[in-house]
């Protein structure tokens, strides 16, 4: 009886022990789960956060480099396709998760023809197309095509050249958005040419205005804009690249889907990383068994005036993953339970169950074992993440520093060595640390401000930072920061990235300098010039004061450009600017319109006045000797001035009318300065009218020569005659050379004209040769232009040979400013004519900048005295001593003289008193046509004689 008792009594008690152990277990397992599940949340959703934060930071960098590419479009008028190379190219390098940069032109159905005709040469197959189906046909007509103009890279991207996106909804309604907001604007997800034809894409805008035009409104820039420029993005390629610069994405057991639109429809869907439900499965095991329910956690943003969704899904996980510590509760309190019901078992049966308590203690220790082992390899796992964790974040291109969040200092207890690169300053040096150490002399302080208030704040905070690094230099900085909360909530440090963008800078303010500067004097350019002229205005118009706008035009550059080559012109461009800086006042802007072209605004202060001596200034700087290349020049300058107020309102037109008073200038025989006056304005009005015709006047054969004879003052005979042009104009009538010939220089058209007038005249000297009329030599004025002409020398002899004249009887008149450009260069070419046999005279001597070194080192035979001289030579003391002097110069030298302009008896007897050897002037007859010349030779020139001999009475 009592061992019956005994026996239920201890079941009781083991039964009492097995349900209370178990109980207790139970709960305490259930508990500790639901603390694990928790946990393992917040680290997925911290994880999925990261990812977005990854992806909106990406897309919104993608955004920003469009905003640069579009900066080149504002800043400089029309840029050529090679400059659209030139700047895009390092920037798709820097960010290859671009698909193409492209600049999008609106062109009118009048203008495809005209349109794809120019591209056709670079682009022979070039047509506009449109997309039907993934494939590129011809586009079909329509009022108005946007199309593909500017394409980088261009390879992969072949399909897009040309494309019409006018008919794309989307793109168009993309665009009026982006011209509505003036900002870059998304497009949803579409599909691309260059992309096969399941993969979808993206392309941000930004609309692009014709410059000048007021963009204040919407109306105002729908009116101004004639394209786009537009980053094009394949989506699976763009997002791939964004999320692998963290690894990849499935190595972390995330699912990412992403959406192009405000929530996860399919026809949105962009993008989906590989399917990870079946990644942590044990094959026959139901999913709804032993696994947790996977956490889903969704993201909605707006990149570009597009909504983007974002989900990231986790993997299953297995219930004992991360169940570690319960697991380990639930078998230590079944171990436990156990060993009590087998502690009272034992005592009532220790005898009888001895060997079986061994079993059972062995099959613990066994499950225990297998409990320790999983903990062991849970505990390695978590390690393996921390590990991968430290080290992507060692390996990340951009600084990342882990700051305490203990006031007032935030000390730096962690830099990775990308912030060591970046700023010189080693872990050692900033650890326990402010960033405060950033902040030298150079810093933006607002942007620290800012910082330091989101660090009290506990928030996040993202500026554009400008810094000093360790050395002292410069650097630019994307800096953002953000707190990391413990798993109470509480915020314990901040991590702050900092992405290097001193280089994004530079481009910038370089793009700044090469839209405002000229590159190669680092003057103002055009573009600069109309805003200092706007400022000048202003300031004269509040202040009442006087404003000059002049223009500075270097006389005969060409001639050293086409005989030296641009590197000696850009030299001397250099020169000029260093000089004209020297000469003009620091208030003064000078600016460089291209070529030799100045500009130079000069406003009236109150202690600084406007006159005459600033312009004289200029000139002398610019007119002392400058030796390029082995060679001296004697540079000068015409100036023209305009006026604030009276000669123009606005810069465009103070410009203008200064350019017409410096041709002015030039016209008046260089070297001098003109002041506008609306006159200026008729000629140049005109000057552009004869120009239309002087290029047909050839091919019309509307120019004639007319003869002016020269008279030997010894023997009376007329010896030889100057050639000069005359233009028949069908409705002006007889057009002086005066007129047209600088504008012929200009045009370059003084070539075919001037080598008409050499063979017109040779083969008309040769005629009267042959009528019997003596050995007479015709003389031919020769412009700057064909003197500098390459094939000069043989030119001439060509004629010579084919007329038949002898070269003796052709005489070059060369002008004294001509031959004075560049001495070196003159003597060589001089030489060469002289070898040919063929006579040379410096025409309008005395009027230049002469030099006597250098005259005798010319080969010429003759010196004409410019008629300047001759008109006043008895009414002017000085006249008439320069001409004695010319004289006498000219006979010590071995040169013939011949005095031009003669009008009267007394200059004649002047002249014949004092040694002059020939003349030519109204005197004895004016230039005539071939027909009355030879009249004269008939006439025997009675006249002139008797006017020889009354002169030497
Ligand atoms: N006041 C006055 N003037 C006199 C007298 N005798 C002649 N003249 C004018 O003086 C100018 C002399 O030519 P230039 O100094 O070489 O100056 C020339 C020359 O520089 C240029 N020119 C004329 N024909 C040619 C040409 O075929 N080629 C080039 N490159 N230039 C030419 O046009 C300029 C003007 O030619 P034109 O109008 O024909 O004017 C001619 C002539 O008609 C006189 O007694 N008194």
């Amino acid at each position: 009886m009592y061992k019956t008792i005994k026996r239920v009594g201890s079941s009781i008690s083991v039964s009492l022990t097995l349900i209370i152990g178990f109980g207790a277990t139970a709960l305490l397992f259930l508990g500790t789960c639901k603390l694990e599940d928790d946990a393992f949340n917040q680290d997925f959703e911290r994880r999925a956060s990261l990812r977005v934060t990854t992806l909106q930071r990406g897309l919104e960098e993608a955004v920003q480099v469009l905003t640069v590419i579009n900066r080149l479009f504002t800043t400089v008028d029309n840029p050529t396709r090679d400059q659209f190379h030139t700047f895009t190219d390092p920037l798709l390098q820097k960010y290859p998760h671009v698909q193409a940069f492209s600049f999008q032109r609106f062109v009118m159905r009048g203008e495809r023809y005209d349109f794809e005709a120019a591209m056709q040469p670079r682009y022979p197959k070039f047509g506009i197309t449109t997309l039907v189906e993934g494939k590129t046909i011809s586009a079909p007509l329509r009022d108005r095509y946007l199309v593909v103009d500017y394409l980088e890279p261009m390879q992969g991207n072949e399909a897009a050249l040309g494309l019409d996106l006018s008919a794309n909804q989307l793109v168009i309604d993309t665009l009026q958005r982006a011209i509505e907001t003036n900002s870059p604007v998304s497009t949803g997800a579409l599909r691309l040419a260059q992309a096969s034809t399941n993969e979808r894409g993206l392309l941000v805008l930004m609309p692009v205005y014709r410059h000048g035009m007021p963009l204040t409104t919407a109306a105002e820039r729908r009116a101004a804009v004639i394209g786009d420029t537009t980053a094009v993005f394949n989506a699976r390629v763009l997002l791939e690249r964004i999320f692998n610069s963290f690894g990849p994405v499935r190595r972390e057991g995330l699912e990412v889907s992403v959406y192009i639109g405000t929530s996860a429809s399919r026809e949105d869907l962009v993008y989906r990383t590989d399917d990870i439900r079946n990644q942590a499965m044990v094959p026959g095991l139901p999913s709804w068994l032993g696994y947790r329910r996977p956490v889903l956690v969704r993201r909605t943003f707006d990149i570009a005036g597009q909504p983007w969704h974002l989900e990231v899904k986790s993997a299953p996980i297995p219930l004992t993953s991360n169940h570690s510590n319960s697991l380990l509760i639930l078998g230590a309190g079944t171990l436990l339970t156990l060993l009590a019901a087998a502690y009272l078992y034992t005592l009532s049966m220790r005898s009888r169950r001895i060997q079986r308590t061994v079993d059972e203690r062995t099959a613990e220790l066994r499950l225990t074992n297998v409990l320790l082992k999983e903990d062991i390899h849970a505990r390695q796992q978590a390690e393996r993440a921390l590990q991968l964790r430290q080290r992507a974040i060692e390996a990340s291109a951009n600084a990342i520093i882990i700051m305490r969040a203990t006031a007032p200092d935030y000390p730096i207890e962690y830099v990775n060595p990308a912030f060591e690169r970046i700023t010189g300053y080693s872990t050692a040096e900033v650890g326990g640390n402010s960033i405060r150490m950033l902040e030298g002399p150079d810093v933006d302080k607002q942007g620290f401000i800012d910082i330091w208030s989101a660090l009290n704040e506990q928030r996040e905070c993202n500026v554009v930072l400008r810094t000093n690094n360790k050395d002292g230099g410069m650097m630019w900085n994307d800096f953002y920061i953000a707190p990391v909360k413990s798993e109470e909530g509480k915020v314990t440090h901040f991590v702050a990235a900092l992405y290097d963008i001193t280089s994004m800078k530079r481009y910038e303010a370089e793009l700044e300098f090469q839209a405002n500067r000229d590159v190669l004097t680092g003057l103002v350019n055009r573009n600069m010039l109309r805003k200092v002229l706007e400022e000048a205005m202003a300031y004269a118009e509040r202040y009442q004061r006087s404003l000059w706008v002049v223009f500075v035009d270097l006389d005969r550059f060409k001639f050293v450009n086409d005989t030296l080559g641009h590197k000696a012109g850009d030299l001397l461009l250099k020169t000029v600017a260093g000089r004209l800086r020297g000469a003009v006042r620091d208030t003064d802007t000078i600016a460089r319109l291209g070529s030799d072209e100045f500009v130079i605004v000069m406003s009236e202060y109150t202690d600084v006045g406007l006159d005459t001596r600033n312009l004289q200034r200029i000139q002398a700087a610019i007119a002392a000797p400058m030796t390029i290349e082995g060679h001296t020049f004697f540079p000068t300058c015409s100036l023209g001035v305009a006026a604030y107020p009276d000669d123009g309102r606005d810069a465009e037109m103070l410009v203008k009318h200064a350019d017409i008073a410096m041709y002015r200038a030039k016209q008046s025989g260089r070297d001098n300065y003109q002041f506008y006056t609306p006159a200026m304005n008729e000629q140049a009005l005109e000057r552009l009218r004869i120009e239309g015709d002087l290029r047909l006047a050839l091919e019309r054969n509307e120019f004639l020569l007319h003869y002016q004879p020269k008279i030997d003052l010894r023997s009376g005979e007329i010896v030889g005659m100057e050639a000069l042009i005359r233009w028949q104009h069908p409705e002006l009538g007889m057009v002086s050379p005066v007129r047209f010939i600088s504008l012929a220089e200009e045009t370059g058209l003084i070539l075919p004209i001037g080598s008409w007038v050499i063979r017109t005249a040779c083969e008309q000297t040769k005629a009267w040769q042959d009528a019997g009329w003596g050995k007479l030599r015709v003389s031919v004025n020769l412009s700057v232009r064909q003197f500098v002409q390459k094939d000069l020398v043989s030119s001439i002899a060509a004629v010579l040979k084919d007329t038949g004249l002898d070269a003796d009887l052709l005489e070059l008149e060369l002008t004294e400013s001509l031959v004075m450009t560049d001495v070196e260069h003159a003597i060589g070419i001089l030489r060469q004519l002289k070898e040919l046999g063929v006579h040379l005279s410096i025409d309008d001597f005395g009027t230049g900048y002469s030099s006597l070194s250098y005259l005798k080192r010319f080969p010429i035979d003759v010196l004409k005295i410019d008629k300047s001289f001759v008109r006043d030579i008895t009414l002017d003391a000085d006249d008439a001593a320069i001409t004695v002097s010319i004289i006498s110069l000219a006979h010590s030298l071995k040169l013939h003289v011949i005095a031009e302009g003669v009008e009267t008896q007394e200059q004649l007897s002047y002249l014949r008193r004092h040694g002059c050897d020939e003349m030519q002037g109204y005197l004895f007859s004016p230039p005539v046509p071939a027909e009355q010349f030879e009249t004269l030779l008939q006439q025997k020139v009675d006249l002139m004689k008797s006017a020889l001999v009354s002169s030497s009475r």
